[in-house]
């Protein structure tokens, strides 16, 4: 038998992503490595940051402040070159990085750094610049800030240098930039649902990993659900009634209560019924609905069917409490997106959104998911956010006015930093796709889903669009001329369509 050999691996150090205040600079040393300038974050405030270059392996646990350092990068020299484009520059969230500019905070300079700036010299990129100590413990590197002489004190407020800066232009970041796509692409891998997909042919950038992939909206502080009991979903309904589709027999389910009405399918005396109960109020069980999905077996089985993509009336499904079984039909929106995506980059507005497959009139794409928020939360987050932020924030107020609910009682879905890939989709004055309310709780009208169907046949890698504002034509008569006044703030809306509105937001 041959003796075991034992081949030792050194594994590769890691800096731990709490100790790491942000990444200054990057380089590629005489080995070819990229390596990146990285300020540590001082354990007290009186203590000076240390800095020291790492590989961008050691940086595996620091992808985000990773990719603020490249954006940063990015956003500085797009700002430098001037462009056709660039009066038209889609606004950008401000990087957490750019708070981490060199701060005021006066220090001794170190005498190889202050010899080089001032001799006019390009740095040597194997300078060793750190102005603490390096240890080594479990697998991760810390840094401790010492004054000892022997160690290099580097000015703070120099940081970066004008020549590290030139040094960063001018070096590759291409294992930093495919790691951070590599781990975008493990998230989106772990996503339920269709595969989605990720293109970008512009340039080498990735979506935002500060942007965190969810498969169910999340209730923030102050935001509740109705009590579950109160879903209690119809109990007269059964998997077989006769057609074998279940809730489509619309006059017995009780989840179709408030669904609109199908008035062509009223007797005389019905009408009359409906009449009162529209005056009076009461219960429309009984009457026939709409049925929101067409339920046959045609080529456009569980689309939305016209009624419903013409108007903008709320989708009610079934739920797990109904006696429908879980085969019904009116459970659609709820078992999630089937279609295959891909997030991609567009040329002039970010991120955009397309399908893989050609999408049928009506056909459900997927939620529009993020924090759910209190209207309290979403002004405080607007405010702090200006109107870009505005594009995040969508205020669930369907049924404020037929509820009686306040501005103040009403919830927000803020899909900026969570959410799924309907985040991606921009706006269109012209769009293909559309937004419906869909509740599995007609008891529950402050809490519900956005879904997002096409509104026509769309061919696959057709980028999908919805109008951010969705305004009847009502709406769109009572707008004040006054209040569409491009401001300051206004973003310019460049969908591109021959209808196009000039503006996202004014
Ligand atoms: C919900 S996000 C859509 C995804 C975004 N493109 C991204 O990269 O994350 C909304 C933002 O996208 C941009 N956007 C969307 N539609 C646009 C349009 N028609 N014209 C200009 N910018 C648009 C604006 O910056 C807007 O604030």
């Amino acid at each position: 038998m041959l003796p075991m050999v034992v081949i030792p691996i050194r594994q590769v150090r890691k800096l731990r992503n709490r100790d790491v205040a942000s990444i200054v600079s990057n380089r590629v040393n005489s080995n070819k490595e990229e390596q990146y300038l990285v300020k540590w974050s001082s354990s007290k405030p009186t203590s000076y940051p240390v800095f020291s270059w790492h590989t961008s392996q050691e940086l595996v646990n620091c992808l985000e402040l990773l990719q603020d350092h490249l954006e940063a990068k990015q956003t500085h020299s797009s700002r430098k070159r001037k462009s056709p484009d660039s009066d038209v520059e889609v606004e950008r969230r401000a990087s957490p990085s750019t708070r981490l500019l060199p701060s005021s905070r006066a220090s001794s300079t170190s005498s190889t750094e202050r010899s080089s700036v001032s001799s006019g010299r390009t740095i040597n990129p194997e300078i060793k610049v750190y102005n603490g100590v390096l240890e080594e413990s479990e697998g991760a590197i810390k840094a401790k800030s010492v004054t000892r002489p022997d160690i290099p004190r580097i000015s703070v407020a120099n940081m970066p240098t004008p020549e590290m800066v030139q040094t960063a232009r001018s070096s590759s970041t291409y294992t930093a930039e495919n790691m951070i796509r590599n781990e975008i692409l493990q998230r989106l891998r772990a996503l339920p649902g269709a595969k989605i997909h990720l293109s970008n042919v512009h340039d080498r950038s990735a979506p935002s990993l500060r942007f965190k992939f969810i498969s169910e909206s999340v209730l923030q502080e102050g935001v509740f659900k109705a009590d579950p009991a109160t879903q209690i979903g119809c109990q007269q309904c059964r998997p077989h009634m006769g057609r074998h589709i279940g809730c489509e027999y619309t006059k017995k389910c009780d989840c179709l209560e408030y669904a609109s009405v199908d008035e062509s399918r009223l007797s005389d005396e019905q009408k009359k019924e409906y009449r009162i109960i529209r005056e009076q109020g009461g219960s429309t069980i009984g009457l026939p609905k709409k049925f929101p999905y067409y339920a046959d077996a045609t080529n456009r089985t569980g689309c939305l069917v016209p009624f419903y993509l013409k108007s903008r009336n709320p989708i009610y499904e079934c739920n797990d409490s109904c006696a429908c079984g879980a085969f019904c039909r009116n459970k659609n929106v709820q078992r999630g997106r089937h279609v295959e995506l891909e997030i991609f980059k567009t040329k002039k507005r970010g991120w955009g959104l397309r399908a893989k497959q050609d999408l049928r009139e009506g056909e459900f794409i997927d939620t529009y998911r993020g924090e759910i928020i209190t209207d309290e939360e979403a002004t405080r987050r607007e405010e702090s956010g200006g109107k870009a932020k505005a594009s995040y924030l969508y205020s669930l107020d369907k049924f404020a006015e037929s509820e009686g609910l306040s501005q103040e009682e009403l919830y927000v879905i803020d899909g900026e930093y969570m959410g799924g890939p309907i985040k991606f989709m921009n706006h269109s004055c012209e769009p293909n796709c559309r937004q419906y309310t869909v509740s599995y709780n007609k008891h529950d009208c402050k809490v519900y889903d956005i879904a997002i169907f096409a509104c026509r046949d769309i061919p696959a890698m057709e980028e999908l669009t919805f109008d951010y504002l969705d305004k009847d034509e009502e709406e769109e008569n009572e707008e004040d001329a006054e209040s569409s006044q491009p401001s300051q703030e206004s973003v310019p809306c460049l969908c591109g369509a021959k209808k196009c509105r000039k503006w996202l937001w004014t």
